[in-house]
């Protein structure tokens, strides 16, 4: 058969018809125009050829559909770790995406290429409009964050950390007489525990009571924050640059964080605006916020609003991470008795039963400190693993690994890889027997494979706070189980409760709100406890 007649040549088809299939066409056109363009491939850069090996995604969206569902991402995390090895590839959308999968990687990496490894991903929600630019926490890596990352470890190096201890003291003495008078509401204990130590901290006014307007405020603010940022909540964060296009396409992104910075804004604002006046009329307590006011932050280049956020996203970041572990130290108590028996044991052996458990009991109390290890293994504090973002292009053990690319340290593969840990599913504190350092060392361990976990991160970026947040963890689990006894709550029928094990959506690891049944262990420890918070509260004079 003659071909050239079954087919009608171009110019045989009329030109109205030509230009209706172009103008159906052009939307997918346009598309692909822009995808090739503003994504990198390897006709435009052959040194792409050896990325790190990965999962095939679909075009346009990359493995956009697995990274970005909050509650299963951890288990793809694990299962592409064991399939492709120590450092696998992934695209999200158009960005690069290389997942960090052995304690030697991040060490290579992270830890020993900290001066390229130490950005954040674009963010045009969660940083430039939602935080202005000014969250320590989604900074870009250079001048300005150098500025305030110097600042926080400032406030929260280790020997200024310990003389917090007195402030830990009196806010686990007070979370101890709530949990004695109300243990119902322990998990909104544990969160004003938490946020009052960083209040008294950062703004030198403790928070005596959850129902504060203030923590609530505070809290909406974390709220936010964990809104915002999980991967894949709003498009414009995975594709930086739909923000040319019209934020109604894309969930109205820009007005979401306009309305979440404006009311952030406010309220560190406030806090900062109120400080001033009690420092100008020389009625300030001593604190970070008074002392960073004094030096004048205008000198580093910090403008009002940087130095509002940078006291109050210390007190974001330090919130509800460490209210957070010490709500799932409670579930797993309720899962694991073995384990609290074990611990109790310890204490009473080494406590006694006539005082509170205080900061020189820590080096006594192993099993208590591999208890707080293996929560920390268990529940990194996001469900992503963590984000930095290279600034040169880099290779790695052959492998190309790009400028502008999301490097994530995969924890979730390396706190529960098989090969390390022995049924790493299960909360068995046993296995950091013999890890007798505390976390803040471990994170500078020469052999990186010693560690004991990676929820405080890696590299620069690593969490200021951990020396904070151990203290706290070591002071009120240690006192916890001292006083009382943790179950599940037996309902009006008489069957057994089962707490709800699910955590918060969003990109946290918070444990839902749950129910348990919580008893001081004596008459005694109850007096003790009684006694203690009056003497405690004479001298706070409230
Ligand atoms: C158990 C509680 C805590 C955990 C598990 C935790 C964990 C983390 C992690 C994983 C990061 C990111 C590290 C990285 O990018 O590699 C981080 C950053 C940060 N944390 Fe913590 N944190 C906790 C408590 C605290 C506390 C109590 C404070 C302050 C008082 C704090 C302040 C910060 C700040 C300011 C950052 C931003 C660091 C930066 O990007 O430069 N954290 N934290």
């Amino acid at each position: 058969m003659d071909k050239t007649h079954a087919l009608p040549s171009l110019a045989s088809i009329p030109t109205w018809r030509l230009a209706a299939v172009l103008l159906l066409l052009s939307p997918v056109l346009f598309a692909l125009g822009f995808y090739l363009y503003v994504t990198p491939n390897s006709f435009k850069d052959s040194r792409r050829k050896h990325l790190p090996p990965g999962p095939r995604g679909l075009p346009f969206l990359g493995n956009f559909i697995p990274l970005s569902n909050a509650e299963t991402f951890r288990f793809q995390a694990q299962k592409w770790a064991k399939q492709y090895g120590d450092v696998f590839y992934t695209k999200m959308g158009g960005a690069d995406y290389i997942y960090l999968s052995s304690p030697t990687a991040v060490k290579e990496l992270m830890d020993k290429k900290s001066s390229i490894y130490s950005s954040r991903p674009p963010a045009p929600l969660a940083s430039d409009v939602a935080s202005a630019g000014r969250r320590q926490l989604f900074m870009p890596y250079g001048p300005k964050y150098r500025v305030v990352r110097k600042i926080a470890h400032s406030l929260l190096n280790i020997s200024i950390s310990t003389s917090y201890q007195p402030i830990q003291d009196v806010e686990s003495k007070q979370l101890m007489y709530d949990l004695l008078h109300d243990p119902v509401h322990f998990y909104d204990h544990n969160r004003r525990y938490s946020n009052s130590v960083i209040m008294t901290v950062a703004y030198g006014h403790r928070m005596a009571d959850w129902d504060n307007p203030l923590t609530k405020k505070i809290y909406s603010v974390v709220n936010n924050l964990q809104q915002f940022s999980a991967p894949g909540a709003f498009l414009v964060d995975t594709f930086p640059s739909l923000r040319h296009f019209p934020q109604r396409m894309f969930g109205n992104w820009r007005k979401f964080g306009e309305k979440c910075f404006n009311h952030d804004s406010v309220v560190y604002l406030s806090l900062w605006g109120d400080l001033k006046k009690e420092v100008d009329q020389g009625k300030a307590n001593p604190c970070f916020a008074k002392d960073f006011y004094l030096s004048d932050p205008g000198k580093v280049g910090l403008d009002e609003l940087q130095a509002a956020y940078q006291t109050g996203g210390l007190v974001e970041a330090g919130s509800e991470t460490t209210s957070a572990y010490l709500n799932s130290f409670i579930l797993n108590m309720t899962q694991n008795p073995h384990v609290m028996r074990k611990a109790q044991e310890e204490i009473d052996r080494v406590v006694g039963h006539d005082r509170l458990p205080s900061w020189e009991d820590e080096p006594d109390l192993p099993y208590l400190r591999a208890i707080i290890k293996e929560l920390l293994r268990m529940r990194p504090p996001n469900k992503f693993g963590m984000q930095h973002y290279t600034t040169e292009d880099d290779w790695y053990e052959g492998m190309f690994i790009p400028k502008d690319t999301v490097v994530v340290l995969n924890w979730w593969h390396i706190n529960y890889d098989p090969a390390h840990w022995d049924q790493p599913e299960k909360f068995m504190p046993e296995r950091f027997l013999g890890y007798d350092l505390p976390a803040a060392s471990y994170i500078n361990i020469a052999d990186p494979n010693e560690r004991d976990h990676f929820s405080y991160g890696a590299g620069r970026r690593i969490c200021p706070g951990v020396h904070v947040a151990e203290k706290s963890l070591y002071l009120n689990i240690a006192r916890v189980l001292w006083a009382f006894d943790i179950a599940k709550k037996i309902g009006s029928d008489g069957k057994v409760v089962e707490p709800d094990t699910s955590m918060v959506p969003g990109w946290m690891t918070i444990p839902v709100p749950f129910e348990c049944d919580i008893r001081v262990r004596s008459d005694k420890k109850k007096e003790l406890i009684d006694r203690i918070w009056v003497e405690a509260k004479k001298e706070l004079k409230e």
